[in-house]
């Protein structure tokens, strides 16, 4: 569900026409819904009900600092990767001791930034890392509070670039090593353990693997209760998939009352780190029409919104709804609709049935989560504007690059 709707032949953001917005901002132009997000976020909490619980929502599904802003002042935590992240969520006002920090590669530094922050815990991910945060929180006097980011094995279902819970992906500690490992976290004297932590991969469109996993989470929390070690959380990750296409994945109520009942009146606080199911249906990317080019084989809508601004179709040959945003009468071709960067492989869609004019505005659904964050300025383009609806307002949240900041920080050979 959300709230970019056609209304008399064109497509709206909440209160405000999108063509309106693209002529006003230029494209390529990102566009939120301020009313979906929060609906997303609260169908989480509102589904948990009174089971203490924490949504850590996770940054790298859409860090602009008005959306962390808006999360922040609905109460949500934060799941980070980075101090880039850590930065971005204090400085949109976010509180540090809802952050939950995951990711392979803590450097000292960004463990360092995250105690002086103080976030409320460290998802851990390998003995190498429990040691260098023991270490770092020694060297600052303080006590790191930790949970152990666990493998369940289990098979999400999911793109194998975005499956992380399989014995081959390099994320966690296998099932088998983490109550020796919890006993060595225990031992280390810099040390907190409150919880438990898994996610099993991105875009899970069925509740089987969730619960498969948390099963194998609550039998560990079982475990090392008997060796005298009790946990305060449970960090089931995020992962819940949405509706590209024709996809029935579960709603994010169905999805928390399903953990809900699973986890019955268990003491421990339920974290859940949802990103693409609060942001993906929350954001669409507007892009004009520059040139319809017909080949032998071939007909081609070129766009100005290219791979660098939406990756996901390149990368993982994902699947987005591309709409027009003003409706036309005419007869439909089949596009293929592809930027200006210089790869074969740079295309928004293919094979897609539209009634196009060079000028036209197309919207790429769904565009909220993992669009704007993992956009770059490959072919030395300029990132997106980003625009945030609110009802009849829209706010300009981060302006299109400018061509001067892409050389910002280089220099020149004396
Ligand atoms: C540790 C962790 N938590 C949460 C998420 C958010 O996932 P999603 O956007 O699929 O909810 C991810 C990304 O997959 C992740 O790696
Ligand atoms: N970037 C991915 C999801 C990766 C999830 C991060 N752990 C996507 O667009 O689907």
């Amino acid at each position: 569900m959300d709230h970019f709707n056609y209304r008399d032949g064109q497509l709206w953001a909440e209160s405000v026409p999108v063509a309106e917005l693209a002529r006003q901002h230029g494209t390529p132009c990102y566009i939120y819904s301020r009313a979906t997000i929060e609906r997303h976020y609260r169908a989480f909490t509102e589904a948990v009900g009174n089971h203490p619980h924490l949504i850590c929502y996770a940054v790298k599904a859409n860090s602009n600092l008005a959306i962390l802003n808006l999360l922040a002042r609905l109460g949500s935590g934060f799941d980070i990767v980075s101090g880039g992240e850590l930065a971005r969520v204090l400085e949109a006002g976010g509180d540090p001791a809802k952050v939950v920090f995951s990711g392979v590669g803590k450097t000292s530094a960004e463990i360092r930034a995250a105690l002086e922050a103080g976030i409320y815990c460290f998802n851990v991910e390998s003995e190498p890392e429990l040691a260098r945060i023991n270490r770092v929180a020694g060297e600052m006097g303080r006590t790191a509070p930790i949970s152990i980011r666990v493998n369940p094995d289990v098979d999400a279902g999911t793109h194998p670039y975005i499956s992380t819970g399989l014995k081959e992906n390099k994320f966690g500690i296998p099932m088998t090593e983490a109550e020796r490992v919890y006993q060595v976290a225990v031992s280390l004297p810099h040390l907190e353990v409150k919880g438990v932590d898994c996610h099993i991969g991105s875009q899970l469109t069925t509740l089987p693997p969730f619960i498969d996993a948390l099963d194998r989470l609550l039998a560990l929390v079982d475990r090392l209760s008997a060796q005298g070690i009790t946990l305060t959380h449970l960090d089931v990750g995020g992962g819940l998939g949405v509706s590209y296409d024709e996809e029935k994945p579960p709603l994010p109520a169905e999805y928390a009352a399903a953990l809900r009942a699973k986890i019955g009146d268990r003491p421990q606080t339920l974290i859940l780190e949802p990103g693409r199911a609060i942001m993906a249906n929350a954001g669409i990317l507007v892009t004009e029409v520059e040139f319809l080019k017909h080949g032998e084989e071939k007909h081609f809508a070129i766009v100005d919104a290219a791979m660098n601004d939406l990756l996901r179709p390149s990368l993982y040959g994902a699947w987005q709804q591309i709409v027009p945003v003003i409706r036309r009468s005419g007869p439909e071709r089949h596009y293929d609709v592809v930027g200006p960067v210089c790869e074969t492989g740079d295309f928004l869609g293919k094979e897609r049935a539209l009634t196009l004019e060079p000028g036209d505005f197309l919207a790429v659904r769904s565009a909220g989560a993992y669009g704007f964050t993992m956009a770059s300025n490959y072919n030395s383009r300029p990132r997106a504007a980003e625009v945030l609806v609110d009802g009849e307002n829209a706010y300009l949240v981060r302006a299109r690059e400018r061509v001067e900041q892409l050389w910002q920080g280089e220099r020149l050979l004396p």
